[in-house]
């Protein structure tokens, strides 16, 4: 955290490169850096982002993060997201499970803020916060909102054109004043001297909306590439933000655009003995967006969804309900069987991957 020396990343762990994605370029128009940009959303879905802008920010928001799990365990509970799947509020560690046994549960607690709670404040649009965010809704929540939906927002506008898309269509389901899932998330995982490195902090998943715009300064990021059977880390470069595509973006796009199964797991190294803090903005689509591919607007879409006919790209599931079903049946509390772990799952292509 801020002012401390953190011990570098090793360089003798399985790590994965992602392509490099220069912000300012891709605002500017730069084609060839929307070419890198549509390789790394089509291939692997993760991409580094640097450029961006939002270092400040991003600092400001980790200080947030601090203040709140500094608040007694009583006081954070008091804004548990709870068991309904809702996923504004905080999350005490161990509320999921991270596999399909139940025996596995997650290690990390976070803070979840509704973007519509950041713009609408001081109204309350969603739900109430800790004192901690309350206090820095104006000075560090709304910047940062704001910030990662420019950021996100100019990268949708760009896959919406290669996409074939007309003008605006992937921006009507992201409409700004209609209530989303979209969610700034502070997520603490503490050093456990003992526990095995192994041990999952956030078990394996797809992101359930469209962009997330993820920032980090240790390693615990892993993903799983298709067609490996071993999971990378991805390693934290110095101001670079990484980038992914989440299911309803997969969706959408009827598999263009790829939502690359992810996980956490303890820093490597000498760094795990050192808290892991990680700072995410999820860009959702709209409580009422439908999830299917947009087969009738591009034929490009089209044609990739008939070249995958044993993929099922008609949800039938709103953004809101497909948001709620994942949430809710991925705590522990709500856990029947393994059925629920499966209920839980998004557009994984291992849905069984640990
Ligand atoms: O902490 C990280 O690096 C990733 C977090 C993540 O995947 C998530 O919250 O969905
Ligand atoms: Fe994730």
């Amino acid at each position: 955290m801020p002012g401390t020396t953190l011990p570098p990343f090793p360089d003798d762990v399985l790590t994965h490169p992602l392509l490099v994605v220069d912000y300012q370029l891709i605002k500017e128009g730069n084609q060839q850096e929307i070419e890198t940009l549509w390789k790394a959303a089509t291939s692997l879905g993760f991409w580094y982002l640097k450029n961006h802008g939002a270092e400040q920010e991003v600092n400001d928001m980790f200080d947030m993060g601090a203040e709140t799990m500094a608040l007694p365990l009583d006081e954070k509970l008091m804004f548990e997201q709870g068991d309904d799947g809702v996923s504004f509020g905080y999350k005490k560690a161990g509320a999921n499970a991270t596999d399909e046994t139940g025996k596995n549960l997650d290690t990390v607690e976070f803070i979840n803020v509704a973007k519509d709670d950041a713009l609408a404040y001081p109204q309350v649009a969603r739900r109430s916060y800790p004192r901690t965010v309350n206090a820095r809704m104006e000075s560090t929540i709304t910047p940062f909102v704001r910030k990662s939906l420019d950021v996100n927002y100019t990268i949708m506008g760009v896959f919406n054109d290669k996409l074939g898309l007309p003008k605006g269509t992937i921006a009507k389901y992201h409409d700004l004043r209609e209530y989303s899932g979209s969610e700034a998330r502070c997520i603490k995982n503490p050093p456990m001297p003992g526990v095995s490195a192994a041990k999952v902090a956030i078990g394996a998943h797809t992101d359930f909306g469209s962009l997330s715009f993820l920032h980090n300064r240790l390693g615990g990021l892993q993903v799983l590439p298709p067609g490996h059977e071993e999971w990378s880390y991805v390693k934290p470069i110095p101001g670079h933000a990484i980038c992914n595509v989440g299911d309803a973006l997969a969706i959408f796009s009827g598999g263009i655009l790829q939502s690359n199964i992810h996980r956490v797991i303890p820093p490597p190294g000498a760094q795990a003995h050192h808290e892991r803090w990680s700072l995410v903005f999820f860009t959702r689509p709209g409580n009422s967006a439908l999830l299917r591919a947009l087969v009738e607007d591009s034929p490009v879409i089209a044609g990739a969804v008939a070249q995958k006919p044993e993929k099922n790209f008609e949800t039938g599931s709103t953004s809101e309900a497909w948001f709620a079903r994942r949430i809710k049946n991925q705590r522990i509390k709500n856990r029947t069987g393994p059925e629920t772990w499966q209920a839980s799952r998004g557009t994984e292509h291992k849905p069984t991957a640990a």
